[in-house]
């Protein structure tokens, strides 16, 4: 007899919270010979939502019946959902200016296999020489210049590029290019930046600056979803590290590298397993 290897996949959701959800999805999962491997929830009592992430397998392997039998499933919950192979790999554009350590990191992390995902490509607003060091065989790299008379016309190529190569998600690895209501809207939950503070402390330029006149003694890094309101995205994940009174701006942005990478390292492997559901202006993670 030959056994079928059973497909794994990711199934999340959120609905208004209500006795039962979690029985139903059980047995709605078991009834389409889905075996479940992992499953995590949370009850917001202040939003009433309830939200949801699972692991199942199922030897039927067929996303798109499952997909069409949990969607006259959802109706009844009003269930905002997801559910992916999870062997289906994400298409993931890069966006990188002056600053390129995170990117590095990423392409690091990528190359040895701990980020599951296809890169699109690379973006920069600096010509490809500002990252002579960086090895990008094999991943495209575009150039797109920009200044305040050329913004409209750089995000019109951004945007055909992001859409011609299936891009799934873009990252702003250090990008310091505001983008415009129009884009931050179009690309909702779909994009994730690395800001160099802890938010909400420090937003906008030179958060570094802006910590060290202050005399902070913890430096942090937050990666959130980019909305057209500059760092005010829901957060996602962030981190600290210790200074003291004797750093220099420059020390702090020295010390602020590590933190950038990580954060951002971590927040792209959650969001590649589906762990990140957006909550209004919040995030729940489901952390491994
Ligand atoms: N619509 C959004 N765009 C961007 C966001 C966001 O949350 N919403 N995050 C920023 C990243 N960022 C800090 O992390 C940031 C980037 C740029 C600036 C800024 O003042 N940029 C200047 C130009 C600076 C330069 O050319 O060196 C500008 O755009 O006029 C502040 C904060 C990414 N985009």
């Amino acid at each position: 007899m030959t056994m079928t290897t059973p497909g794994q996949f990711v199934l999340t959701l959120s609905c208004p919270d209500r006795a039962g959800i979690v029985a139903a999805v059980s047995n709605h999962l078991a009834g389409q010979g889905g075996n479940i491997l992992e499953a995590q929830q949370f009850g917001d009592a202040e939003t009433g939502r309830f939200f949801m992430r699972l692991v199942f397998e199922d030897t039927q392997r067929d996303l798109a019946a499952l997909d069409s039998a949990f969607a006259d499933f959802a109706r009844q919950f009003a269930m905002q959902w997801t559910l992916r192979d999870r062997n289906q790999r994400r298409r993931v554009m890069l966006l990188v200016s002056k600053f390129d350590h995170c990117l590095a990191d990423i392409l690091y992390r990528w190359r040895i296999g701990e980020l599951p995902m296809d890169i699109a490509a690379v973006v920069a607003n600096h010509p490809r020489d500002t990252y002579r060091h960086l090895d990008l065989d094999g991943i495209p790299f575009r150039h797109l210049s920009v200044d305040r008379d050329s913004r409209a016309a750089q995000e019109a190529a951004l945007w055909q590029l992001i859409e011609q190569s299936g891009t799934d998600l873009v990252v702003l690895a250090r990008y310091m290019q505001i983008l415009s209501n129009d884009l931050a809207r179009k690309l909702a939950g779909k994009c994730i930046n690395i800001h160099h503070s802890f938010l909400p402390g420090f937003k906008g330029a030179r958060p570094y600056h802006q910590a060290h006149r202050r005399g902070v003694k913890l430096i942090g890094a937050t990666a959130h979803f980019v909305t057209a309101d500059l760092d005010e995205g829901p957060i996602i994940e962030q981190d600290i590290e210790r200074v003291t009174h004797a750093d220099t701006p420059d020390d702090l942005i020295r010390i602020g590298r590590d933190i950038e990478r990580r954060v951002l390292a971590r927040t792209l492997r959650l969001y590649l397993d589906d762990r990140i559901l957006l909550n209004d202006a919040k995030t729940v993670v489901f952390h491994s």
